[in-house]
């Protein structure tokens, strides 16, 4: 039963255009900081839905926002658009098939997060309009969330200083407001040269780059017995050197991920990996660049917005799918294993289930699931602005994130039904803080109760910029 809420209304008016912004995301797959045609999309959307426009959010091409409404309070809602490398696939089939061998594909269900926001930002705005409240929606189209840590480069840089809440979903197997946990992560590179020789007539003259990117490896696979329980730290090879065995290679670049559950935490580890570096390259008379590419913070939770959003979730129930939705989710299972569809359960703290291909209910907020080892950018606007994030079955239960089955299933009726539907959780729940001082009040108390605890320091060092993309030839004016 869905008790009547005025902002879902004016979701159902705009549904069907933002449906078919998501199905035009899905099909031109942009990846970091190179999603020029996606955000033209969503800027001409903004314009088309009578939002004022900001282009190059902090600078960056492929970042943009949009507001309605006068005075009041500030409410973000943030989206992303960005795609991931190598997992193109056609939609709504139950095997792999891509359409572009290697080509990027929305496997982290991006499409229907940028565009699900922007829906619930409409329906806000006509909201605000008609009843005269005060008070201004703002939709922040983020783009490189995987790896680009763009809105902690959009924080740096202030454009969530004047705004008083953010709220934010991510596609997903399970319905609920997101549990605020995620690691921070910083992506350092290491570049280490050292001089090419003849790797049999002169091997004494040469210093390998590459060993010393090996010995670096091997030193922190042995600092992982010494560190927090929840750390994460891996690498993967940038540049291997070459492919002649006969050259002692001169350059060798490596991309590590450096995570913890805190932001002191992810700095003291940062700083220990770093020590390894310098350790290696000593060793092999090399020298070597340490660089960070991008970092993110780890999320801040916040008890009476988790609280608004849930009353959303349970007045509106859980998302209506059919049969012919079910259908398709079980064929997707069935490229599963056991293992696969058991995590979704065990993650937001179910016993695993049989026979239950969609999820079509809401998650009591008291539920404790697995913690999420993952990382976000959302955690940066979390230390800027009390920040909320809604999780919406998009996918069938199991579905693993970055995989083919995500792109296969990411503009299916199922998933925009979950987007509409998310849309009105998100709607409903800005509503409720722009008409309720008191909830506004409580949620910035426990805002800033978070802050006593740890300030902020933002983990991206002043001189480090977002790696930007140039834009593509056949997307310039
Ligand atoms: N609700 C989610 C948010 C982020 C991710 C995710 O996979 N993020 C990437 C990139 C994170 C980053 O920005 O550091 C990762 O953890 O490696 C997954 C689910």
């Amino acid at each position: 039963m869905q008790n009547s809420e005025p902002v879902w209304d004016y979701v159902d008016e705009h549904s069907a255009d933002l449906i078919g912004l998501a199905d035009r995301v899905w099909g031109m797959p942009e990846t970091l900081y190179a999603e020029y045609r996606s955000c033209a999309e969503h800027t001409a959307m903004l314009r088309e839905k009578g939002f004022a426009v900001t282009e190059e959010v902090a600078g960056i091409p492929t970042a943009v926002m949009g507001e309605a409404g006068e005075g009041g309070p500030v409410i973000a809602i943030l989206g992303e658009y960005d795609a991931l490398p190598g997992l193109s696939q056609e939609a709504n089939i139950a095997e792999p098939k891509p359409i572009e061998a290697n080509g990027p594909g929305h496997g982290c269900g991006h499409n229907l997060l940028g565009s699900a926001a922007l829906l619930a930002a409409c329906a806000l705005k006509d909201w605000l309009a008609a009843t005269g409240t005060p008070g201004r929606v703002r939709y922040y189209g983020c783009p490189a969330e995987e790896g680009g840590a763009a809105k902690a480069f959009m924080v740096r840089d202030g454009a969530f200083d004047d705004v008083d809440a953010a709220i934010t979903w991510h596609p997903a197997a399970m319905t609920g407001v997101a549990k605020a946990q995620s690691l921070a992560n910083t992506r350092m590179d290491f570049e280490f040269t050292g001089r090419s020789s003849h790797a049999a007539a002169a091997p004494h003259l040469g210093r390998s780059a590459l060993d010393a990117a090996e010995l670096m490896n091997v030193g922190v696979q042995y600092l992982r017995e010494h560190v927090p329980q929840e750390s994460r730290i891996h690498y993967a090879y940038l540049n291997a050197g070459g492919t002649a065995p006969n050259v002692v290679q001169g350059k060798a670049k490596t991309r590590y991920a450096i995570r913890s559950t805190t932001l002191s935490g992810m700095f003291d580890l940062n700083a220990r990996v770093e020590k390894i570096a310098r350790g290696a390259a000593m060793m092999t008379e090399t020298s070597v660049d340490i660089s960070i590419m991008s970092a993110v913070s780890n999320m801040l939770g916040n008890k009476p917005l988790d609280e608004a959003m849930q009353k959303a979730f349970e007045a509106l129930g859980g998302i209506a799918f059919d049969e012919a939705d079910r259908k398709f989710a079980a064929e997707i299972q069935k490229t599963l294993t056991p293992a696969d569809i058991a995590a979704s359960y065990r993650s937001v703290g179910l016993e695993p289930r049989e026979g239950e291909p969609l999820c079509d209910y809401v998650l009591p907020l008291e539920l404790e699931g697995e913690k999420m080892m993952g990382s976000t950018d959302v955690a940066d606007v979390s230390w800027a602005v009390p920040t909320v994030q809604a999780h919406a079955a998009t996918h069938a239960i199991g579905t693993p994130g970055h995989s083919w089955q995500i792109v296969a299933q990411g503009k299916a009726p199922a998933a925009h039904k979950a987007m509409t539907y998310v849309s009105k959780v998100m709607a409903a729940t800005g509503r409720m803080l722009m008409e309720d001082e008191t909830l506004m009040a409580r949620v910035k108390k426990a805002h800033a109760e978070n802050l006593a605890r740890e300030p902020y320091v933002c983990p991206i060092p002043a001189d480090v910029k977002p790696p930007l993309q140039p834009r593509p030839a056949a997307a310039a004016e």
